[in-house]
């Protein structure tokens, strides 16, 4: 009977858990995790549907697992499912040599450049001096109702919960599987070990602010304004830094960037502050690693895309273990038996 672990439950590992364990009915599926929701880094992310901070990942991968990221997101809000919410966002240059149109572009609802003239219009409204932007219809989830909901669809298609600290990948703990789906995030670093996996604090605010119905991003002020369904998130920093405590000077930061853009912030109660770390690399690993008589697939270092990319990751992971058990036959077989 093959035996399958996923490790991390995070958003990216949920997904590869519930995706498996949906599709592989009679295998034992188990998800290891040191923390679960409400305790991951998805937890207090933006949910936002942004290729953002993914490193160099080629952008033909970006585009396959984002649009199917995408068309994921925009079935749940036909169906009003994971408080998946649709709306429009704004991004801003200050720099339009900065800008280019990115090749996700042609796979979005209602992607559209900027005119002078919006340009104009929008540097008035929101105090900028932007010279280039781009405007297109994206999702943004409530992560904490996401990732409650895939850990439920898991255990309700049978798949057992582990909650334990891995020590590496060759833990006794993990000696009885013969598949290891690697999506353990920053942890990665010391799990793998990868050093290429690296942290990029994100400081957020949330604030009350209902009024607010659209994604605004001035790319190189560093500002972001994400509303979720009951709140809306106030970005953003990004620093190589462990460091996972809320910094005053980073809240003045955006506080006073976010109210530069929308003044009506000024009256906004702050209901959290929070920082996370992105699980930041080169580029996103997505590889099948056969070793020690075992099939590990790692899927780690999502960087700030982690929401805009985890449903098609998952595919990928699940047609890399469809191709390893038709090649190992009898060891699907004998688990069919
Ligand atoms: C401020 C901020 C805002 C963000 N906003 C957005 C956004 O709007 N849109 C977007 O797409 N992305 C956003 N992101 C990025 C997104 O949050 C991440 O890309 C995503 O959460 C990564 O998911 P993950 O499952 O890989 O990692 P994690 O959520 O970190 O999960 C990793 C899991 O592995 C487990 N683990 C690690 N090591 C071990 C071990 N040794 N043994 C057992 N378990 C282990 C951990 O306990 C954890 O459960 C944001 C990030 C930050 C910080
Ligand atoms: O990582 C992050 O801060 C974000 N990712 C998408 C929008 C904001």
């Amino acid at each position: 009977m093959t035996k399958i672990a996923v490790i991390g439950a995070g958003v990216i590992g949920l997904t590869c858990a519930v995706k498996i364990k949906e599709t592989y009915k009679d295998l034992d599926v188990v998800l290891i995790s040191s923390e679960f929701s409400p305790n991951t880094t998805g937890d207090g992310s933006g949910g936002l549907w942004l290729p953002y901070l993914c490193g160099s990942t080629p952008y033909n991968l970006i585009e396959k697992w984002g649009a199917e990221t995408y068309r994921f997101l925009y079935e749940q809000w036909k169906t009003g499912g994971y408080g998946v919410c649709m709306l429009p966002l704004y991004y801003f240059y200050r720099t339009k040599e900065k800008f280019h149109t990115p090749e996700w572009a042609r796979m979005v609802f209602g992607y559209h450049e900027l005119d002078s003239k919006e340009l104009e219009h929008y540097s008035k409204l929101f105090s900028g001096k932007y010279t280039a932007g781009q405007t297109f219809t994206t999702f943004v989830c409530s992560p904490p109702t996401l990732l409650t909901h895939f850990l439920q669809r898991f255990e309700q298609a049978n798949g057992k919960v582990l909650q334990a600290k891995l020590t590496s990948l060759q833990d006794p703990l993990l000696a009885q599987y013969d598949v290891v789906v690697n999506c353990s995030g920053l942890g990665a670093r010391f799990l793998v070990p990868d050093d290429r996996v690296v942290p990029l604090r994100g400081q957020v605010l949330r604030v009350i602010a209902p009024w607010i119905n659209q994604v605004v991003i001035d790319e190189e002020g560093g500002n972001y304004i994400i509303p979720n369904a009951q709140t809306v998130v106030l970005g953003g920093t990004s620093q190589k830094d462990f460091n996972t405590e809320v910094d005053p000077k980073d809240t003045d930061f955006i506080l006073n960037g976010c109210k530069r853009i929308m003044p009506g912030l000024e009256r906004a109660e702050i209901v959290k502050r929070w920082v996370g770390l992105r699980p930041s690399r080169d580029a996103v690993r997505l590889e099948p690693e056969e070793k020690n008589g075992k099939l590990y697939i790692h899927n780690y270092g999502h960087g700030g895309s982690g929401f805009t990319l985890f449903w098609g990751c998952g595919e990928e992971v699940l047609q890399i273990l469809q191709t390893y058990l038709n090649k190992n036959h009898k060891l699907y077989i004998n688990s069919k038996l």
